[in-house]
């Protein structure tokens, strides 16, 4: 199936969605699942944001998103397949994922471009000379650096560089602000809308109130065990605020 560039599209046009949980259950005992009757879907080109408090179920989905965990009911397709029928190799192609944690590795920054492009890119430097989202440049310099001998900071800005040039067509994103100073924060932003505005779809869950109230195209609401679309809207926000999951629906 293939979907129609952004620029193609036209007012009236059904966008079929990229990626879609129809009524998922899903969690890690079964039986007990963290989450149920959750209904999303991504369009591409769209920023989506998962919101709510600690430990409802926001990491969960994502890895779902991925494919790392598999719904006890209900289904994910991605561009119309059962995520759960497609090969390894075909859904690291199509859905890219940035964890939280921040991987350790003595890995020189280069190899981290080289690995995450296939090969696309052999450095830094050719990241820089190729069309990418002009952030972080405080960092350009450290393709010859070792990504365990850096800062939290400059490690995250490394892995969200690694992350789109994946060229996934669903960027996935857990907390992607962490360890991010507050400038850098706007770059993320206009890293992501640089992804969005390529056509890409980008999930990420946060607790950050700035991403919330400027970034995404839509709001997801995750509380109760169970998701809700909810607009973005300084309403919306305050009842986050107050840590209300029973935020008013879109
Ligand atoms: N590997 C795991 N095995 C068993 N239970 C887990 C596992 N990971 C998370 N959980 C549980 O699943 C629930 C949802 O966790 P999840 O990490 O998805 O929450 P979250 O919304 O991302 O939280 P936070 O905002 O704190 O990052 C929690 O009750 C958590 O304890």
């Amino acid at each position: 199936m293939s979907h129609l560039a952004v620029d193609q599209v036209e007012e009236g046009d059904v966008i079929p969605a990229v990626l879609e949980l129809s009524n998922v259950a899903v969690g890690y005992v079964r039986g007990e699942p963290v989450l149920r009757n959750v209904t999303i879907s991504i369009r591409p080109g769209e920023a989506v944001a998962l919101v709510g408090r600690n430990g409802t179920g926001k990491s969960t989905l994502l890895r779902t998103m991925r494919g790392f965990l598999a719904p006890f009911d209900g289904q994910v397709t991605l561009k119309g397949h059962p995520l759960q029928s497609m090969s390894p190799q075909t859904l690291a192609a199509t859905v890219g994922f940035l964890s939280p944690e921040i991987p350790q590795a003595h890995i020189l920054v280069d190899e981290v471009i080289e690995l995450s492009s296939l090969g696309r890119l052999k450095s830094m430097e050719q990241l820089e000379a190729s069309d990418h989202p002009d952030v972080f440049p405080e960092v350009s310099g450290f393709g010859a650096r070792f990504l365990d001998e850096m800062s939290s900071g400059q490690q995250r800005k490394i892995m969200l560089l690694a992350l789109v040039v994946q060229w996934t067509d669903v960027l996935l994103m857990d907390e992607p602000e962490l360890h991010l100073d507050l400038p850098s924060l706007r770059e993320l932003h206009g890293l992501i809308s640089w992804a969005t505005a390529k056509g890409k779809s980008v999930v990420l869950s946060t607790h950050n109130l700035e991403t919330i109230r400027v970034l995404p195209d839509r709001l997801y609401v995750v509380g109760d065990k169970t998701v809700r679309e909810a607009p973005r809207t300084e309403e919306t926000v305050q009842a986050l605020l107050e840590g209300d999951e029973y935020v008013s629906r879109a």
